[in-house]
Formats: C-alpha cells, structure tokens, sequence
C-alpha cells in the first residue's frame, strides 16, 4: 500500500472536516477523491502531506509513517495545490527550476528534468514569460510542470482543472495518464464526476469528512439499486398510464419532470424492449424516448439523498 490513511479526526474549532478518515491508495493506481466543495477533500490532503496537523488517526506512506520531518518520503512526492502556487517574478523556466532544485543536485540532470517538464506540459513557446503573461488553463500547467519535475513517484493533484479552458483541461488529463503510464500512483481530487469516471482505476466518495464508499467506478454503480432510467416524453397520456408502467417488469419507481415520465428499472437487459412493447401494446405516442445508464451522481444521490452536481 503506498499512503494508508487510518481513523483521521480533524476540527477547525467546532467544525469537523474529516471525521474517522479511511483512505488506502495502491502501487500504480489512479485514485479519485471525489465529492461536494466543502467535503473536506483538501484537508484530507494536506493532512496526509503533514501540511496540517490532525487530531486523531494514523497516516503512512510507503509503509512508514508520515511526520513534517519525513523528508525520506517528501523526496519522492509531487505536490500540485489547488491555488496556483509559482513565483509571479521568475521566468516559466526559472520557476521549473526553482522547484527542480529543492530535489535535484546534480547540475545535467536537473536542467534534463526542467525541459522534459516543460515538454510535458506543452510550455516550450512561453520558457521566458513571466506567469502573470499566461493564461488560466497555462498557469495551471506551470503549476502541474513544478509539481512534477522531480519525477515522483506519488503525485497529488488537488482539482487541477477548475476554471481552466476545455483544451488545457483535456491536455492536463492526458498528462495525467502519462504520468501514470510511466509509473507514478496518483491521488486526485475532484468535484468533476466525469473526470473522475473516464480517468481513475478506483474512486473514493467522500461526504461531510467521511469516506462513504469506494471502489471502481463499475463497483460504484453495482452498489446502488438504481441500474438504468429510461426517460420518455409522451406526447397523449393519462393517469392510467402511470399505474400501467409500474407493472412492467423490473420498474422500480417512476418520477415527473417536465412532462417527461423518468422510469428508474432494475438490473436486466430487456427494460428497453419492454417498454417499447408496452407502448406499441397500448398506442402510445411519444416524442422522447431514450435509456440513460447510471452515473456516479446516482451513486451519490442514493448513498446521501443529494446531488453531487455543483
Ligand atoms: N483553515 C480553515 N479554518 C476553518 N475551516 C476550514 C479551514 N479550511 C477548511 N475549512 C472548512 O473545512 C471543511 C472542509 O474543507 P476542504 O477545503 O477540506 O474541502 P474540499 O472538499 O477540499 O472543498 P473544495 O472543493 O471547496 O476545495 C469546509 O467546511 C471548510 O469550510
């Protein structure tokens, strides 16, 4: 295991952002802490990096336990924060270095590491701009490169794309892969459901400082009853309708929105074709018709009763 978070309790005053915090992240993952803004992902974070000070719990990683003076483990971590975190009066390419240099002495392989980061994010046409020349989404890459440089073997990245641009979002989840392809294990946070569902082997949910379920995003789904909702805009309907669908096999409840009826079925490969017969069976006309698959909102939604949606 290379970070097992164990029982972690820690207040800010009467507040508690992590309440008996469990977390284990494994060799070569990608592992997703996702939840609400507010759910305590950040502390959770930097309570692991013995950032913060927490009241309760044990953490370790690889296999020893993490102190501020921990500098053996420190060494082969990569930090990216939420808040762009690079100095407003060095160069790109000097900022790169600066955090090169607080791993990396030896001179040949210091400037290697600096401009294979820079690569990495796509920065070569900017080395000389100071960081208050780039954009957003440019930022947050020089942010990743500084993060990164040292090659890490474990990297925590904290919502490395909010606000930025669609293309630089794209680019630093590409980047993220890589990472993981050439070795590092990686924790990172979002509140972004489908990032987390295209880019991470394992997902923790968090809520209100707790870890409330974990495991792959197919694990996930397979917790809650909820498999499939199928969403129909009838074009003539009555009441009687209603009472009719919710003999069809397998459907579980039905919801109004909009006119449209959102019927939520069990597990089974039919509830299409079913429905389909059903409305052949009894003339119906519709307007709409299509089957929406689970997401991880719906684990959520059943695991807390609201919406992980911002
Ligand atoms: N320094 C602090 N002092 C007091 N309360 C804090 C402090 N830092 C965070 N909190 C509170 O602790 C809770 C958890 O915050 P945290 O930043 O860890 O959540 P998060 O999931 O990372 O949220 P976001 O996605 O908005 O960054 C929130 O209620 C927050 O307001």
């Amino acid at each position: 295991m290379v970070v097992k978070v164990e029982n972690v309790v820690k207040r800010y005053k009467e507040l508690i952002a992590l309440d008996h915090f469990n977390m284990e992240v494994r060799e070569g993952e990608i592992l997703g802490l996702l939840g609400p803004n507010g759910c305590g992902k950040t502390t959770a974070i930097n309570s692991i990096l013995s950032l913060l000070k927490f009241d309760k719990g044990e953490i370790t990683i690889f296999g020893e336990k993490m102190t501020p003076n921990s500098y053996n483990i420190k060494r082969e971590i990569g930090v990216v924060p939420q808040e762009v975190s690079v100095f407003e009066n060095l160069t790109v390419d000097e900022n790169i270095d600066y955090f090169c240099g607080l791993y990396i002495n030896d001179k040949e392989k210091r400037k290697k590491y600096v401009n294979e980061a820079i690569e990495f994010v796509g920065l070569k046409d900017y080395t000389k701009f100071f960081p208050k020349k780039l954009s957003g989404g440019l930022k947050r890459r020089l942010n990743i490169a500084c993060g990164i440089v040292h090659k890490p073997k474990l990297i925590f990245l904290d919502e490395p794309t909010v606000a930025v641009d669609a293309q630089s979002r794209n680019f630093i989840l590409e980047g993220i892969k890589k990472l993981n392809k050439n070795g590092s294990t990686i924790i990172y946070t979002t509140h972004y459901l489908e990032e987390a569902e295209i880019l991470c082997d394992r997902i923790i949910i968090m809520d209100r400082g707790r870890n409330i379920a974990s495991g792959s995003n197919e694990e996930l789904k397979n917790m809650i009853t909820t498999t499939e909702k199928i969403v129909v805009g009838f074009i003539d309907t009555n009441g009687e309708i209603l009472e009719k669908i919710k003999e069809i096999p397998q459907v579980l409840d039905i919801e109004m929105k909009d006119n449209d009826y959102i019927i939520k079925f069990e597990s089974g490969v039919n509830n299409l074709s079913n429905l389909i017969d059903f409305i052949k069976q009894n003339n119906l006309t519709y307007e709409k018709l299509y089957s929406r698959q689970p997401t991880l909102n719906d684990v959520f939604l059943e695991l807390t009763g609201k919406e992980l949606r911002d």
